[in-house]
């Protein structure tokens, strides 16, 4: 494992730069975090993709990071919180465990200093370290946090960590057992999930946790309302939303850097309103994307996406 800092970043950070007023970018406004910072956006990478490479998936996903922070570099500034660069934890040494801890504790502390974090993968195992991030913050307040996640994929990710080690395919199963363990509600909805892509045992997994889920077939527009509705009441079961995307749940058209492309998949016109209302219910409090693989990406496209995705999440609320 080695960290990446935010001041050694923070140089990558380059782009177009206009003459006439009002022109700002992303890479003239975002800096460095610091002890004292105002609250803001803090954006921290998660260099990782042993829990693919461990879920036999293809490897990739390591770079995702830094492709990511390419495509938010020259996004035109529309956000009203400050941006900040907090650094990269990055696992390059397959010792995933001791990665996630590490990302634990750096989401904990940034929300700790009331930003909100936006991380970017990095496989889908950013998400144990994610929740376990939020689930050490909130333990310091509330004995029994009332979280919500809400993971936009074609994959469950429930395998059973009983079975096999800990990977991308394992992560809201491990969330499921520290929550059972410390009583915690265990408040999972997966939007998204495939018929082709789960084995009836993930399906099944998914009915014994009382996992929320919406299947890609019924993802489309005219069942936007229902969607909508179906959100609403799973975010209203809880005080704190953790927001996961996977970018396999959209097209491999829309998304084909990805280590496990959706032959289907649900499109952006149906995800992006149901984003809009997940920023707008005022309870999320972190969020992160998942499985960019710039290695497998057809000129950025996936990466093109993602970073219109943490645009839009940053918008205040119109
Ligand atoms: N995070 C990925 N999870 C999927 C991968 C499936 C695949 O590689 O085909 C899963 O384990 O089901
Ligand atoms: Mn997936
Ligand atoms: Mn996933």
């Amino acid at each position: 494992m080695k960290i990446n800092t935010a001041e050694a970043l923070i140089q990558n950070w380059t782009g177009r730069t206009d003459p006439e007023t009002d022109s700002w970018r992303w890479h003239q406004k975002i800096q460095p975090v610091q002890a004292g910072s105002p609250a803001g956006v803090a954006l921290i990478g998660f260099a990782c993709d042993t829990g693919v490479q461990r879920n036999h998936g293809r490897p990739g996903a390591i770079h995702g990071p830094q492709a990511l922070r390419k495509q938010l570099a020259n996004l035109p500034w529309l956000q009203t919180a400050p941006l900040y660069e907090c650094g990269d934890i990055v696992c390059d040494d397959g010792d995933l465990e001791t990665a996630q801890q590490q990302l634990a504790s750096h989401i904990a502390a940034q929300l700790q200093a009331g930003h909100q974090p936006i991380v970017l993968g990095g496989g889908h195992e950013i998400a144990f370290a994610s929740w376990s991030g939020l689930a050490q913050h909130l333990a310091a307040a509330e004995s029994q946090p009332r979280i919500g996640i809400i993971n936009f994929d074609a994959h469950f990710d429930l395998r059973d960590p009983q079975c096999q080690a800990a990977s991308s395919g394992t992560p809201f199963a491990q969330i499921a057992e520290v929550c059972a363990h410390k009583h915690w509600m265990f408040h999972y909805a997966c939007f998204g999930v495939s018929r082709m892509s789960n084995t009836p045992a993930l399906f099944n997994r998914a009915d014994a946790l009382g996992v929320c889920y919406a299947e890609d077939l019924q993802m489309t527009v005219p069942q936007l309302n229902l969607l909508q509705q179906r959100l609403d009441h799973f975010m209203q079961a809880c005080d704190h939303l953790y927001l996961t995307i996977d970018l396999d749940v959209f097209p491999a058209s829309q998304a084909p850097g990805v280590s496990a492309p959706a032959a289907r998949g649900v499109s952006l016109e149906v995800i992006e309103p149901l984003l809009i209302q997940i920023r707008n219910s005022g309870k999320l409090r972190l969020m992160d994307l998942a499985e960019l693989n710039p290695e497998l990406d057809i000129d950025a496209h996936t990466a093109r996406l993602a970073a219109r995705l943490i645009h839009q999440m940053t918008l205040t609320q119109q």
